[in-house]
């Protein structure tokens, strides 16, 4: 009996990704169609099943269900083409229990039968180095690969500043450590300076954070906050440290050299951004979102000591179908507050209420509630926040409008 089905109509690549998994320890076959993968299932009673959303004459959702049907406990990967997140939301509403982008690396398939086979996301819950980046994007796998390539170890040199880039809570904190791991560091060595913080104290604040992080790492998060007094502060303390911590600073964008706000004095600049990182946003790594919201659940029942949830297939749809501004932080937050919501040990669509992300492309019907509050922030708009000129707009009353106002909280802008 074989562990993993591979469902493609291409033979060559089926081939290649069964050989690859079968190296990696698990016995494969593959099926090019329909009909001998239905026959291939029957006989080989498969655990994982990678399917090809677009095989050639037959369609891969309802080959899907026919699979589900045939063994509910059966983990299907749907493996869909860029930027085809509707399919993956209709594999995951179908019971799939995951997705992959096509053209997908060899190792990437690898990697999502471990987890799913061996259970390793709910397993390998401490973890340190490069295999803290939670993710099987090609873009998590870039991140990965950069911060290996600048880890140097740091109990006997200095390593050269590195500049992590990214939008907010898209996880720069996170890779900082990472790289710290990946250079040998004790956790104690990393020490974070918040620069958001406009602290009184800040010059003996920074002076007691180069001397705990000395022969570690000093994490300058949001760099460009720092005013340009603390700057020159700390610019003399790195000079005079007789064992001066390596450097990483987070930012949103690339800094500049200068004197004033949002700038960085030279010295210290060309100090920290020798090498960099750019943390890409979760809309562009779709692909990461459920191996994140799994591992953050595991992890939070893991320290609460209870079971390991399960998130439904509509609660996996929903999290895929959200636009995420907040990035990974935001997602973190929002299986948190699942956690909270849940009560038997399952995450439904119902517990997912994160809060600032929307859905894009919802193809689910709006509420009601969700149109009248849609109308009326397009009146208010277009009548330039004038409230009769709105309700004009809406074909109701001034007074309803008001009190439609009050009743969402809304402002005239
Ligand atoms: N790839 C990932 N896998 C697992 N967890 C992640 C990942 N990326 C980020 N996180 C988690 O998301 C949260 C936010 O990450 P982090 O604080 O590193 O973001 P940040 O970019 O530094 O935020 P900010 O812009 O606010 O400084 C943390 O709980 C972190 O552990």
């Amino acid at each position: 009996m074989s562990e993993v089905l591979v469902i493609d109509d291409e033979t060559v690549l089926a081939r290649a990704m069964v050989s690859f998994l079968e190296r990696r320890g698990f016995p494969s076959v593959y099926a090019v169609d329909g009909v001998s993968a239905k026959a291939m299932f029957q006989r080989e009673q498969p655990r994982l099943v990678i399917l090809d959303y677009k095989l050639n004459e037959d369609d891969g959702l309802e080959l899907l269900e026919w699979i589900l049907e045939s063994d509910p406990r059966t983990q299907i990967v749907m493996m869909t083409g860029h930027g085809d997140v509707g399919v993956a939301v209709r594999a995951m509403k179908a019971g799939a229990r995951d997705f992959i982008v096509k053209p997908a690396s060899l190792a990437s398939i690898a990697a999502i039968a471990r987890d799913l086979m061996l259970d390793e996301l709910g397993a390998g819950l401490n973890r340190t180095g490069v295999e803290r980046i939670i993710g099987r994007s090609s873009a998590a796998n870039s991140l990965r690969t950069a911060i290996t390539g600048l880890a140097r170890p740091c109990d006997r040199d200095t390593r050269p500043g590195v500049l992590i880039v990214g939008a907010a809570g898209t996880g720069k904190t996170l890779a900082a450590r990472a790289l710290h791991d990946a250079s040998g560091g004790m956790p104690e060595g990393f020490i974070c300076v918040d620069c958001t913080h406009r602290r009184e104290d800040m010059g003996a604040h920074l002076a007691e954070m180069v001397s705990r992080a000395a022969r570690g790492t000093l994490v300058l998060r949001h760099l460009e906050h720092l005013s340009e007094t603390a700057q020159g502060q700390l610019l003399a303390l790195l000079d005079d440290a007789a064992t001066p911590p390596s450097l990483i600073a987070t930012a949103n964008q690339y800094l500049s050299p200068g004197n004033g706000e949002g700038l960085i004095l030279p010295g210290l600049l060309y100090r920290v951004q020798v090498g960099w990182i750019d943390v890409p946003s979760l809309g562009e790594r779709t692909s990461d979102i459920l191996p994140i919201a799994d591992y953050t659940a595991s992890r939070i029942a893991r320290d609460n000591g209870f079971g390991r949830p399960r998130l439904t297939a509509e609660a996996r749809a929903r999290l895929l179908q959200l636009d995420w501004p907040g990035n990974v932080a935001e997602l973190v937050n929002c299986i948190e507050r699942a956690m909270l919501l849940q009560t038997d040990g399952v995450i439904d669509a119902g517990h997912i209420r994160p809060i600032t992300a929307r859905c894009p492309v919802d193809d689910d019907v709006p509420t009601l509630q969700e149109l009248e509050l849609g109308a009326i922030r397009k009146a208010l708009g277009m009548a330039g926040g004038n409230v009769s000129r709105a309700a004009g707009l809406l074909g109701v009353s001034r007074d309803t409008l008001r009190y439609r106002m009050e009743k969402f909280a809304l402002s005239r802008r």
